[in-house]
């Protein structure tokens, strides 16, 4: 893990307020100004969801490579997860390394994930629902990823990975050794999540 102390990480941890009330709260989940004000340009253009049943499900460690590589902005809309990005930029010096963050339906914290991140999520607990803003159309012929326990990355996870649930395609990523990283370094260096 080659996570270094730089407050300017593209990757960022974000938890919008809560107004609450009687009834319950609202939040602002996404707003295109605060992002400008917090220094995040990506527009979105596609909103995914995924249901996951199983405590222990991982789902990743993925990416799209350009020309429709993908920004990502995860909440957690029931349950729990902790979430990861991994440095792929080629030249990075925390190329390989990662940060995570715990992100909860109760807590509404939400991790932006820059272009030359892969990501990946593990469950931790049963009915799970994720949504994310990305900011690329899916496209699958341009799909690429990283086998989840990869020894380079060396992700710490959480003990529900002890048996985790995987699709077969995930099973069958290659590890960070036989990846070919599209992405390029872009100054930025992989430091600690700072809530933005
Ligand atoms: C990603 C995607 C998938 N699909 C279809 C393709 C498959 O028929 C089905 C399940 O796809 P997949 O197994 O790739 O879903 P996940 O394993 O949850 O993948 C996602 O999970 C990790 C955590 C990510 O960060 C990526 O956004 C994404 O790769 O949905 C679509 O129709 N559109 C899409 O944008």
């Amino acid at each position: 893990m080659g996570t270094l102390n730089d407050p300017t990480s593209p990757v960022r941890l974000l938890q919008p307020p809560r107004f609450g009330d009687d009834r319950g709260w609202f939040s602002e989940t996404y707003s295109e100004r605060h992002h400008a004000e917090i220094g995040i340009a990506t527009r979105f253009v596609q909103d995914n969801q995924s249901f996951s049943a199983a405590s222990g499900t991982v789902r990743g460690l993925h990416f799209q490579r350009p020309p429709h590589a993908q920004a990502k902005l995860v909440r957690c809309l029931r349950g729990s997860i902790m979430d990861y990005a991994v440095d792929l930029r080629c030249g990075s010096p925390t190329y390989g390394g990662y940060v995570s963050a715990k992100l909860t339906a109760g807590g509404g914290e939400q991790l932006y994930v820059p272009v030359g991140f892969g990501h990946g999520f593990i469950t931790l607990e049963p009915d799970v629902e994720v949504a994310y803003k990305v900011s690329d159309f899916y496209a699958p012929e341009c799909e690429g990823g990283v086998i989840w326990n990869d020894p380079t990355i060396a992700i710490d996870w959480p003990l529900e990975a002890l048996s985790p649930a995987l699709s077969q395609k995930d099973l069958l990523l290659p590890k960070l050794t036989d990846l070919t990283s599209p992405f390029m370094y872009d100054g930025h260096l992989l430091g600690p999540l700072l809530p933005a």
